[in-house]
């Protein structure tokens, strides 16, 4: 389903052309024109001929200069505002009945209109703001010749200052043949149509954008696009009326009246109200795209809206209304999802955007933006149209334009996630931490690989040294791998050994770059610590999720319900977010890190092996696929490793739903061997998990000691039913450590003899001497 652009008005108008546009000088023109073509008015019920609106509309385009209103487009529709304290006294009376009618209507629905706004998303906060309840009135005007096919019209009022207006809008569509007409509206939160059929004098209400969209420093109420039949002319007359800061205003709203001053409306020109911002009393006020990176699929939330920096006095207004207005264009929509669920994003709605809870908001390069000069000097820095960047009214469909953001909010309790914008897109950033300046000069090439999976590689992560000093410190530390809650020795699915690297120096400067690069501020109980990895030859991992489920944090054969705080969208769920997966070496033939459900397949809709599996079956994948995404006919993205090179991907999609597309493994080593590491970082802290390993340990888990004590190289096996599965070798004097499960068997064997076999029991001797 194509989503029409964010918030760009369509009739946005370059620069360049807006001085063009022509200015009337002369109501009265307007009015005889009116008049003397013979307007037919009747209370409750009015009718222009299609000669009088002709010519109305006409006398707008050759005008020039009209005090307390503008004007018209010079384009269709041929539309103008009517705004100031005496407008009424100016408009024709054609235009002051209909706008009367329709001020009416909106009169009568006021109470039932603002309670449905105030249960919207985004206007909780507005008490906090209400400063003096003012209720503006505007009226517009607009002429839809028969001829063209989409006649719109856009009720756009002024920027609200502070930015928490609420607007109403009621259309009042006049068909000058006297037929009935259809009048479809586009609201700006549902993003939905709704039609109405009019007769002459039925008016069309619209409760407005409860948060403001700004275009062209403007608060566009709703826009209203009118659907008739072709033969027919049509006037609309759209009443606006915008509320400052109050849902239950105690001011009678009077529709033809304002209070302050008169003020001009240019619909395309400056701001007409006052900023103490020199930069927005210019037409150089540039928007910058806003997007909430709150779903993860396809790069980006890619629904996003426009505003102008300037209009916001402090960061923090500017940082809740974007965040806001961005999640709530992003939260419910499930075509935004884009996993095989189709589940909407929802959870993410209890992300509250006050900077004082944690929101916070980043540059496309990942650099935190605290305040409105940086906002600023980011607007200035855009090319294209002012008031929208030119790839923003752009028809091109390409990830590019649907993907890409100035500024990326985030709200508490999320954690940014880098956009990935499209395959290839490069970005550099600097890994510095801004308060100490640890790594200062150290700087990285982020380029995305996988889409979904949301998958980077960040080349020069380490430097070649830091490397050498990890393999060395742990190449006499290594052991079997474990995997899963409690580690399982035996675990077939990975052959590769590791040692845990929590605490040496070079272990700790690269975790902290981690997460300069995460762009979370560090913390233990958010990392697991830096696990080594190697593999030799034919030692491999097979695809599986690195976040845990109920079912795989059982560990297989630990309590099922160990680990309940899993999902991470619930309240205080905890689990792993992001791995940052950093490469020791270069692996000399195989060992490549593989995504299997990468969209790098070419058939990847409808192809093999692009689901991410059920909820029961995270990371399921057959061993034929698994050996299959290794080989070279299949288009899953493989990453090379290389020395210094980190692989950073998402377990987690931008509202902290797990991406079951994050599916990974190492494929097996051909030639050589590989050195690598592995950073997993948790969106919360795993408290929970490590209660979970206690108690799984407390029940079921053991820790023993393998030692052989004898003189010949012992083998250890994990005897999984009839199987018998290697778990490491261990050279004389030498032990090892095995975390496993009450009644799991162990064989020992020496230069192919049967040395023992060992069942584990509850209260064994965690010493188990092997040999001699
Ligand atoms: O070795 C690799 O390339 C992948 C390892 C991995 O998936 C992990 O450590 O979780
Ligand atoms: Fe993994």
């Amino acid at each position: 389903e194509k989503q029409d652009p964010p918030t760009p008005h369509p009739d946005a108008v370059p620069v360049a052309q807006q001085t063009a546009l022509p200015r009337l000088s002369n109501y009265d023109a307007v009015d005889e024109a009116f008049a003397e073509g013979g307007a037919l008015v009747d209370e409750g019920e009015i009718v222009l001929d299609v000669d009088t609106a002709s010519k109305a509309a006409a006398g707008f385009v050759s005008g020039e200069q009209w005090p307390s209103y503008v004007a018209a487009t010079d384009v269709e529709p041929a539309a103008f505002v009517l705004k100031g304290t005496n407008w009424s006294d100016q408009a024709p009376e054609s235009v002051v009945k209909a706008a009367r009618v329709a001020s009416q209507a909106l009169e009568k629905r006021k109470e039932a209109l603002t309670k449905a706004l105030a249960k919207k998303p985004g206007l909780s906060q507005l008490e906090k703001r209400t400063s003096k309840p003012r209720i503006f009135g505007e009226v517009h005007v607009a002429l839809h010749e028969a001829s063209s096919k989409t006649k719109r019209c856009f009720a756009v009022g002024e920027g609200d200052r502070d930015v928490d207006g609420v607007a109403l809008t009621a259309v009042h569509a006049i068909s000058l043949s006297g037929a009935p007409v259809t009048v479809s509206s586009f609201g700006s939160k549902s993003q939905q149509w709704r039609a109405a059929e009019l007769a002459p004098s039925d008016v069309f209400i619209e409760g407005g954008a409860p948060l403001p969209i700004l275009t062209n420093g403007r608060l566009q109420a709703s826009s209203h696009k009118v659907v008739t039949e072709e033969s027919n002319d049509i006037l609309t007359i759209a009443v606006l009326w915008y509320m400052d800061g109050d849902l239950e205003p105690v001011n009678t709203v009077e529709w033809q009246t304002t209070d302050g001053p008169i003020i001009k409306i240019d619909k395309y020109g400056p701001p007409a109200y006052p900023s103490n911002l020199q930069e927005c009393s210019t037409l150089e006020a540039r928007s910058l795209r806003i997007r909430a990176r709150l779903n993860g699929d396809f790069g980006s939330a890619y629904v996003g809206h426009a505003t102008r920096p300037c209009d916001y006095d402090t960061f923090d207004d500017f940082l809740e209304v974007a965040c806001e207005k961005a999640s709530v264009e992003t939260i419910g929509r499930s075509d935004l999802a884009g996993d095989a669920t189709g589940s909407a994003l929802s959870k993410a709605d209890e992300a509250t955007c006050l900077a004082a809870d944690g929101a916070r908001a980043f540059d496309a390069r990942g650099n935190r933006l605290r305040s409105i000069d940086d906002l600023l000097r980011l607007a200035r820095s855009q090319p294209g149209v002012v008031g929208y960047p030119a790839h923003f009214i752009t028809n091109d469909n390409s990830w590019d334009s649907r993907a890409a953001a100035d500024v990326w909010v985030v709200p508490a309790t999320v954690h940014f996630v880098w956009p990935t914008v499209r395959t290839g897109h490069v970005t550099r950033t600097e890994l510095r931490d801004e308060i100490t300046g640890a790594d200062a000069g150290h700087s990285s090439v982020i380029t995305t690989l996988s889409m979904r999976p949301q998958v980077f590689r960040i080349s020069q992560f380490m430097l070649e040294h830091e490397c050498e000093a990890i393999i060395e410190r742990n190449r006499p530390r290594i052991k079997p791998s474990e995997v899963g809650l409690v580690g399982r020795a035996g675990d077939r699915t990975r052959t590769s050994t590791n040692a845990w690297d929590t605490s040496s120096p070079t272990a700790r400067d690269v975790i902290g770059r981690a997460f300069r690069l995460l762009k979370i501020d560090a913390q233990r109980k958010l990392e697991d610590g830096l696990q080594v990895l190697h593999y030799d030859k034919t030692q491999w991992y097979k695809p599986h999720v690195d976040y845990f489920t109920q079912r795989n944090a059982g560990g297989g054969g630990a309590d099922e319900d160990a680990f309940s705080n899993a999902v991470p969208i619930e309240r205080n769920g905890t689990n792993r977010f992001a791995t940052v997966f950093l490469y020791l070496n270069d692996a000399a033939k195989g060992g490549e890190t593989v995504f299997p459900l990468s969209d790098t397949h070419s058939t990847y809709n409808g192809g093999r092996l692009t689901t991410p599996g059920t909820n029961r079956t995270v990371g399921f994948i057959r061993d034929s696929d698994a050996a299959w995404v290794c080989n070279g006919e299949s288009e899953a993205l493989r990453v090379v490793p290389r020395t210094g090179d980190s692989v950073l991907f998402y377990s987690q999609r931008g509202d902290a739903s797990l991406d079951g597309y994050s599916l990974h493994g190492s494929c097996p080593m051909i030639e050589g061997e590989k050195w690598a590491a592995n950073l997993w970082v948790w969106n919360r802290p795993r408290d929970e998990i490590d209660r979970a390993k206690s108690k799984a340990r407390g029940s079921n888990g053991l820790s023993v000691v393998f030692k052989n004590t004898g003189s010949d190289e012992v083998e250890l096996f994990w005897a999984d039913g009839s199987d018998l599965a290697l778990q490491g070798k261990i050279a004389p004097g030498q032990s090892v450590d095995v975390n496993t499960y009450a009644s799991h068997r162990f064989v020992a064997k020496a230069k192919g003899v049967d040395l023992g076999s060992y069942v584990m029991k509850r209260g064994m001797d965690p010493v188990v001497r092997i040999g001699g």
